[in-house]
């Protein structure tokens, strides 16, 4: 969203605003009220932030009930602090005309880890202006999450109609990219030697499919033939002399020995207090495992006793005053497959850190890699939890409406950016979000609802909430990522994320990210995954079921014809599993399933589970959301919000009259905060992938510019 869409949205509002009243929906006289109360959260949540009163750590939400009303954003900002925080009037340093929707808040000492890198040939930084805009009536004033995206091509990511029948990529870029892939081999030292010693250039091991060019990669960077010059990050140097044992920490002194081993399918064989990586990584905890390896939680003794001792060494990733003892080092498997598609997860994530060397577009940081015994090791910054580990630990799984919000604008974001970059995740989930700060506000919940919890989520939330104080995320794991010019798997993303073009064998490109952060959405709305199936049929089932409507004809007849022409690549179960499930006549899915007789074959338990646990999204949205806000939030996608909103109140009304009571407090800034969420999910879930919302139009969208007023901002910068 440019500042220029900013300005010219909040005009149409003002000059509209008049014309809106009473009880009329009028979005904009509702932003108005908004920006009042919000102002008044986020004025108390800067204070707390930058320490004008207390932080409440009592874990006791902030009660903002009787402070007065906030209408004068430049006095109320004012009176916070003349030094960090002004509301300029008239025309701000772009000649941009005043805006009264926008409070321009001094740049926020962003949190970069390390010495700041200057002439990256596309990093857009907002340092150089004095002060960056935000919407104060939205998000929280996430410190990395910029609200602005600057994008780096103007090229729509956009599938056309060709795509859908023949895009599969080319397999031979592929494997050209990834024979520039040099990797430093790092020789084991031997066992019993204690001293940390860093190889210099060693031959892989015999049978390796790892080249080894004294040219290495972690002297010149990855030799990608990309424009590296001197200012870029470079790659901190495994090849640093050889340390003496005084150099080395603390934790470097006690005795150390390699007992690194590999099992039978490759996998590193993990043990707590082993080194690796030339007597460079010791292990202290296993972070995840996943397909392509263990991701392992290491204290860098090298990186810290160099820095401890004022050694010169290339790093990027900590500030001087915090540099990172521990890092996290995904150990690939070796087996030659999985080392293949480790070379493609390097390319993209230098490609990353040449665009984004401070990591404002929240994507993982690659710090260095190197081979050790035909592991590959990507080693990158230590993050948080993830966001599903998150969720799983909490008494209420789902979270606020603002940190949904908050989450999925840094996710589209970052999806925006990768995207510019031709680059193509493919495996976003809630798995694959971390949290950069764990720390969370937590509060009992009622004992009604502990009864109701799982036993594992009872011990894990110990009965309680948990609001994180900053829902900054970070996106990881770019294993299955590929360039948009590249060779294309069939069949790829997390069965729940997966979007319906790839389950039909169409060819799929950008588009399939935004389908599944669509599905990360509703998970975090709702709590629970909204695929939650195993296999084709029921899939498409559902898909249907939650779009109100059958696949568009136009798709269905593409997939005949691929399969039937036999074009481009196609999953090996297409015919078995969904072909056979369509009529090839009406292009409709034949579910429930019938026999010839007219019986049902699909059995009864697909059939309710299909039915009992999805709806169409809008109804299913209303249900869950329901819980937190009162019976009396419904919408309706057929209906304008004008109309949803005057069916709400006159429901209510009738409630009034027979109950003498409404459930919940009716609000208008709650509704139209869902009702344009739904709105944003619907595009983003469109079955063709060719007129399905890109990721830079979803971040102009309206429900961007909404705000709600929830636990999520009462609960931001808390600590
Ligand atoms: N930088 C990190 N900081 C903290 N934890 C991490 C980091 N990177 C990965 N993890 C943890 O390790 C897990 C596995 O990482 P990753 O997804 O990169 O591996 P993978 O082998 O590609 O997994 P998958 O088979 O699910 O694709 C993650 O879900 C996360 O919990």
């Amino acid at each position: 969203m440019s500042v220029g869409t900013q300005t010219r949205r909040k005009r149409t509002r003002t000059n509209t605003n008049n014309m809106v009243g009473g009880d009329g929906i009028g979005a904009e006289s509702i932003l108005e009220g908004m920006l009042a109360r919000q102002s008044s959260f986020l004025q108390q949540n800067l204070r707390d932030g930058l320490n004008f009163t207390e932080g409440n750590d009592s874990g006791v939400a902030v009660d903002n009930r009787n402070e007065p009303p906030f209408i004068d954003n430049e006095n109320a900002i004012v009176d916070i602090d003349h030094s960090r925080l002004e509301r300029i009037g008239g025309e701000d340093d772009e000649g941009h005309e005043e805006d009264d929707d926008l409070i321009f808040i001094k740049e926020q000492p962003v949190y970069f880890a390390s010495p700041t890198i200057s002439g990256s040939k596309n990093y857009t930084s907002t340092t150089s202006k004095k002060f960056k805009k935000q919407r104060t009536i939205s998000l929280p004033q996430l410190p990395h999450a910029k609200l602005l995206y600057q994008a780096m091509r103007e090229a729509p990511r956009v599938q056309n109609n060709d795509e859908l029948l023949h895009l599969t990529g080319s397999t031979s870029k592929t494997l050209d990219g990834n024979r520039k892939v040099n990797l430093r081999v790092i020789q084991s030292p031997s066992p019993m030697d204690n001293d940390p010693v860093y190889s210099s250039s060693v031959s892989p091991k015999a049978g390796s499919s790892v080249s080894s060019d004294s040219e290495s990669m972690m002297d010149s960077g990855l030799n990608y033939g990309q424009n590296t010059t001197s200012h870029k990050r470079s790659f901190r140097r495994l090849s640093a002399p050889r340390l003496t044992a005084k150099l080395v920490g603390k934790k470097a002194k006690t005795k150390r020995r390699s007992n690194f081993k590999t099992d039978k399918d490759g996998h590193y064989v993990y043990q707590q207090g082993d080194v690796f990586g030339g007597n460079r990584f010791l292990v202290e905890q296993l972070l995840g495992q996943g397909t392509f390896g263990k991701v392992l939680k290491c204290y860098d003794i090298a990186g810290n006793s160099a820095i401890e001792a004022g050694t010169q060494i290339h790093t990027w990733n900590s500030t001087a005053s915090a540099q990172p003892k521990y890092v996290a080092v995904k150990v690939i498997r070796a087996i030659d497959r999985y080392r293949e598609a480790a070379k493609t997860e390097l390319r993209v994530l230098q490609a990353i850190l040449e665009n984004d060397p401070h990591g404002q577009y929240q994507c993982l940081i690659l710090q260095e890699c190197f081979d050790y015994k035909n592991h590959i090791c990507i080693v990158t910054d230590l993050l948080g939890r993830s966001v599903y580990d998150f969720m799983c630990a909490n008494g209420v799984a789902r979270f606020p409406g603002s940190h949904v919000q908050a989450i999925g604008k840094q996710l589209i974001r970052s999806v925006c950016f990768l995207h510019d970059l031709g680059i193509i995740h493919t495996d976003l989930k809630p798995e694959n979000i971390l949290l950069c700060d764990e720390t969370c506000v937590e509060k009992s919940l009622p004992l009604d609802i502990v009864r109701t919890m799982s036993a594992r989520r009872k011990e894990a939330s110990g009965g309680k909430r948990k609001f994180l104080t900053n829902p900054e995320i970070k996106i990881i794991d770019f294993g299955s990522a590929v360039f948009h010019n590249e060779y294309h798997p069939p069949v790829i993303s997390t069965r729940h994320y997966r979007a319906p073009e790839i389950v039909l064998g169409l060819g799929w490109s950008f588009p399939c990210d935004v389908w599944s952060i669509a599905c990360v959405l509703v998970e975090l709305v709702t709590g629970e995954s909204l695929y939650p199936i195993h296999e084709n049929l029921e899939h498409m089932a559902m898909m249907q079921r939650i779009n109100g409507e059958p696949f568009p004809p136009k798709i269905v007849e593409k997939m005949f014809y691929k399969a039937t022409h036999k074009l481009g690549n196609s999953p090996s179960d297409l015919n078995s599993t969904v072909l056979k499930h369509f009529d090839k006549n009406t292009l409709s899915l034949q579910w429930p399933e019938k026999n010839k007789k007219g019986d049902y074959v699909t059995k009864e338990k697909s059939i309710k589970r299909v039915m009992s646990s999805c709806d169409r999204l809008d109804i299913h949205i209303s249900k869950k959301i329901r819980a937190d806000y009162g019976e009396w939030l419904s919408i309706n996608w057929n209906l304008t919000p004008e109309k949803n909103w005057a069916l709400i109140r006159s429901k209510a009304l009738n409630e009034k009259k027979h109950n003498g009571m409404v459930t919940g407090d009716l609000n208008k800034e709650t509704f139209l905060f869902w009702y344009w969420f739904v709105d944003l999910c619907r595009k983003m879930f469109e079955f063709d992938p060719t007129k399905r919302i890109t990721a830079k139009e979803a971040l102009d969208h309206e429900w961007f510019s909404l705000g709600i007023l929830d636990e999520g901002i009462t609960c931001f910068g808390k600590f």
